[in-house]
């Protein structure tokens, strides 16, 4: 099965004669990749990302590749007849999971949104942030090849936020391709492999943020390892650039949503690495004037909603 989805020269109208919203489009998301779609308010990222989740047909052009795919659409449907643990465990049935692997899963992903107290609350009565942990659960919940999230920040608090970015990195480093949009330019700043930008219904890459991005806020891992080891691939993947300063002893940057992907990858190795030290750098990776020491990476900052 071909995993790269691939879109060819894709046009998108609404109704036979409607302007079209999308035209002339090429975009292939390989296994892996982390992809961010900009632009402004209306310029068709919605209708971009349905796409991508095959939820909608082209008006023209062709869509190739079939991976296993979730979608946190931007607006969930919450009046569903189900408690939030019953949807969920029914959504992981209806990926394969024997009924109690579903529930354990769908326990699991409530309880790193801190959503675990809201398990048997009926889907109708949940806030809007806990109706939206449901929505990003059932998403994850699939571990999908595939992954696109139509602004699934949007309404989770600071946690959930951070936990969602948590994500992310584990399922790219596990090879699993992400597409999202979000209003907060902040959003996994410094980790994508790629930014669009939708304008005047053509996609364009955006120069200057290509397999090395420099923008964001950066973690500088210092690591010393098994002598002539290679760092694990998890690492080097996610790392936007490393070196090693003396034989033996590595130096990792990544972007700061991902450190602890790649801290996990290091520990976990057999034999592990060693960490030697851990700093975050709150502006672009070649800024050298606001390193500050760090254990834990620290929530993003949210920008202000705009709804
Ligand atoms: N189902 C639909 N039927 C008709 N027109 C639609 C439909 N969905 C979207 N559109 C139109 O397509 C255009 C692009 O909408 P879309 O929601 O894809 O943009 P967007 O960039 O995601 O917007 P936003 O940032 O406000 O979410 C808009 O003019 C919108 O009105």
């Amino acid at each position: 099965m071909q995993r790269d989805l691939r879109l060819d020269n894709v046009g998108r109208r609404y109704g036979l004669r409607g302007p079209w919203v999308l035209r002339g489009v090429h975009l292939t998301v390989p296994p892996g990749t982390l992809i961010r779609i900009e632009g402004h308010n209306g310029t068709g990222k919605s209708t971009l990302l349905r796409l991508l989740a095959r939820i909608d047909a082209p008006s023209e052009g062709r869509i190739s590749g079939a991976p296993r795919t979730a979608y946190v659409p931007e607006r969930f449907p919450t009046a569903l007849p189900f408690t939030a643990l019953g949807y969920l465990t029914h959504l992981g049935a209806v990926h394969g999971l024997s009924r109690p692997a579903a529930t354990r899963a769908a326990l699991e992903w409530l309880d790193r949104f801190g959503a675990a107290a809201y398990a048997r609350t009926p889907m109708a009565q949940l806030s809007k942030g806990s109706s939206q942990k449901v929505a990003v659960a059932q998403a994850l919940l699939a571990e999908p090849e595939l992954l696109v999230l139509d602004e699934a920040w949007t309404g989770l608090d600071s946690a959930a936020r951070a936990e969602l970015e948590r994500a992310v990195a584990e399922r790219t480093a596990d090879g699993t391709a992400v597409v999202f949009v979000d209003h907060d330019p902040r959003r996994l700043a410094g980790a994508p492999d790629a930014t669009y930008t939708v304008h005047d219904g053509a996609l364009n890459v955006r120069t200057g943020q290509g397999t090395s991005p420099s923008t964001g806020p950066h973690a500088t891992v210092v690591v010393q390892g098994p002598s002539g080891a290679s760092l694990p691939a998890e690492a080097t993947r996610t790392a936007t650039a490393t070196d090693e300063p003396t034989p033996g002893t590595h130096r990792l940057t990544v972007p700061a949503s991902h450190s602890d992907v790649v801290l996990r990858a290091l520990l976990a190795a057999h034999p592990p690495w060693h960490v030697v030290s851990v700093s975050q750098e709150t502006t672009a990776p070649s800024d050298p004037s606001a390193p500050s020491d760090l254990s834990a990476p620290s929530a993003p900052s949210e920008a202000e909603s705009r709804r």
